[in-house]
């Protein structure tokens, strides 16, 4: 009996067999259509794959994602289908294509992967219309320039010589004026107490009581558990029905938590204090009238700061401690640098340290090596789709760039996987004899490309600068006779934020 026929005869048995083997088949059909006929299907990438989006969720989950793409480019090339309609693509000229309004409008954010959750106010971050990125965008410029970050050079340099002064008073109360921390923690605290005060007015007293504050701890498990919550936005329907599970209890403790910050700012706010922090000067903006930002956004975007603000260049920073420990000739040449540079600590200021060739070429080998967003930074081509590296891409699919593969990549550098700052030093980009004058510098990203990229790079590269070189100012930095004491960094999980693990470093007194 065909199955028109069952449907014509009213059959109803015959008709519920034949619903339900079509609906049974239905992951078959949608399997069958996504590798060989969907506009995506003559891109490569592994079978299962390409079919449907679980082993990328799969892979997600397990915090490796980052690696399994790189080693999916190794395979399949350039360009690689990930998910059925996503594409990671590991070419420079891709930059501009995807992130910047070259030719056509830069590939816009999506509501899948960067939208809030109803109910909560959005940053600049979350800002998916372009107009409304753009206004709040304005609005904050002249909080993140180089001269907004001069004026609040005296709030960073507070915080990196209580930074100095705690662990100097853990070496001198030591018989061997050494100790042994763990500098990814003090890095951490020194961090948050700058952007706490930057973006609230007020520390989180880290540095202080020695310990993370609760309100850091919370936030990032509550990433943790919004990155599960995101990758299964591709499944609508399974995702609200997942969100009706989650008790009331829950979602109120975290809009308590985000209450938390708005109250720090409105503390701010309604203290009038003359402070050259993030909040005066989108005060100021607002002021104006014309393009200010509303209070609810200025609370979503405090919070935004702060994640933004410490989680990376900690990270960076943690990693520059990593590999200077294993290669001591690099400590030894940045050391050097910065001692002949500086007679005391009080002598670094962010102009003068702008200035040291291999200080800035530390950090810029860590944002090769030690990308705090190694997955990439995801975006949607226009519903009538678009060019990127030469490659037509279908409208509404995902794209990214991949990172990893391009800093790593042995076509696009010279020994990738070796520590050499001396990659950024002039005399790599001007001496054609040196093994590093082909590098291709320009593919690493790592503050991201266009009008969405990082506004907070210039605080990023003074604080960096900055802590750094009083550390090595002040110690002499070993490794520590303890199980912690290297990361390997790739077995560092990564679930919407890297998960640093702990590094433990000796500070020694300075001898001379
Ligand atoms: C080494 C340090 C840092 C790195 C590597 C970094 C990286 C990035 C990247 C890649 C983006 C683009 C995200 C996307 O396109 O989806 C971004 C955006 C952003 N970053 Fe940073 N960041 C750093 C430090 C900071 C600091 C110190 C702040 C200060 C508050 C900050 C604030 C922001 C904000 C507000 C955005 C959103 C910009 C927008 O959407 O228009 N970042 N950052």
């Amino acid at each position: 009996m065909g199955i028109l026929e069952a449907f014509s005869r009213q059959d109803v048995q015959a008709q519920v067999l034949v619903t339900l083997t079509l609906v049974g088949l239905a992951p078959l059909i949608y399997c069958v259509y996504n590798v060989w006929f969907h506009p995506l299907s003559r891109y490569p990438g592994p079978l299962l794959w390409r079919a449907m989006r679980l082993p990328y969720m799969r892979a997600a989950w397990s915090g490796r994602v980052h690696l399994i793409v790189q080693e999916l480019h190794r395979k399949y090339g350039e360009v690689v289908r990930i998910a059925p309609d996503e594409l990671s693509f590991a070419m420079s000229a891709a930059w501009d294509d995807i992130y910047s309004n070259q030719g056509h409008p830069a590939f816009p954010k999506s509501q899948t992967w960067h939208g809030n959750p109803p109910g909560y106010d959005t940053s600049v971050f979350n800002a998916l219309d372009i107009k409304d990125h753009a206004r709040q965008r304005r609005a904050m410029d002249p909080g993140f320039t180089e001269r907004a970050v001069l004026r609040q050079e005296p709030i960073v340099q507070r915080y990196a010589d209580v930074f100095i002064q705690r662990l100097s008073e853990r070496t001198a109360g030591s018989a061997q004026k050494s100790t042994t921390v763990n500098i990814m923690e003090w890095i951490n605290f020194v961090a948050f107490d700058i952007i706490g005060d930057l973006a609230f007015g007020e520390s989180f007293h880290c540095l202080e009581e020695v310990k993370y504050h609760d309100w850091m701890s919370f936030t990032f498990n509550t990433i943790k558990a919004n990155y599960y919550v995101v990758t299964l936005r591709h499944y609508p329907l399974l995702f609200n029905f997942l969100m009706l599970l989650i008790p009331k209890s829950v979602m109120e403790r975290q809009k308590a938590h985000w209450g938390f910050a708005g109250e720090k700012v409105d503390r701010r706010i309604a203290s009038n204090a003359d402070h050259p922090d993030i909040i005066s000067l989108l005060e100021r903006q607002n002021e104006k009238g014309r393009d200010g930002i509303t209070l609810g956004e200025m609370h979503a975007n405090a919070a935004l700061f702060i994640l933004a603000g410490s989680e990376t260049t900690v990270t960076l920073l943690t990693g520059i401690m990593n590999h200077l420990l294993k290669d001591p000739g690099s400590m030894e040449t940045l050391k050097k640098e910065i001692r002949g540079s500086f007679a005391s600590l009080e002598d670094m200021n962010f102009t003068a340290l702008k200035q040291l060739p291999y200080l800035n070429a530390v950090i810029k080998e860590a944002l090769r090596m030690c990308n705090p967003t190694p997955y990439g930074l995801v975006r949607i081509s226009p519903p009538q789709g678009g060019r990127v590296g030469g490659h037509w891409v279908a409208g509404n699919t995902y794209v990214t760039i991949h990172p990893l593969t391009l800093s790593f990549s042995e076509q696009l550098f010279y020994e990738p996987y070796v520590w050499h700052p001396e990659r950024w030093l002039e005399d790599a980009q001007t001496n054609s004899s040196s093994p590093f004058y082909n590098d291709d510098r320009k593919c690493v990203k790592t503050f991201g490309h266009g009008l969405r990229a990082c506004i907070g790079e210039p605080l990023a590269w003074a604080e960096m600068r900055l802590i750094l070189s009083k550390l090595l100012h002040a110690f002499d930095i070993i490794k520590a006779d303890t199980p912690r004491s290297e990361i390997i960094w790739e077995e560092q999980n990564v679930l919407g934020v890297l998960e640093k693990h702990p590094l433990d470093v000796t500070l020694v007194e300075r001898a001379d």
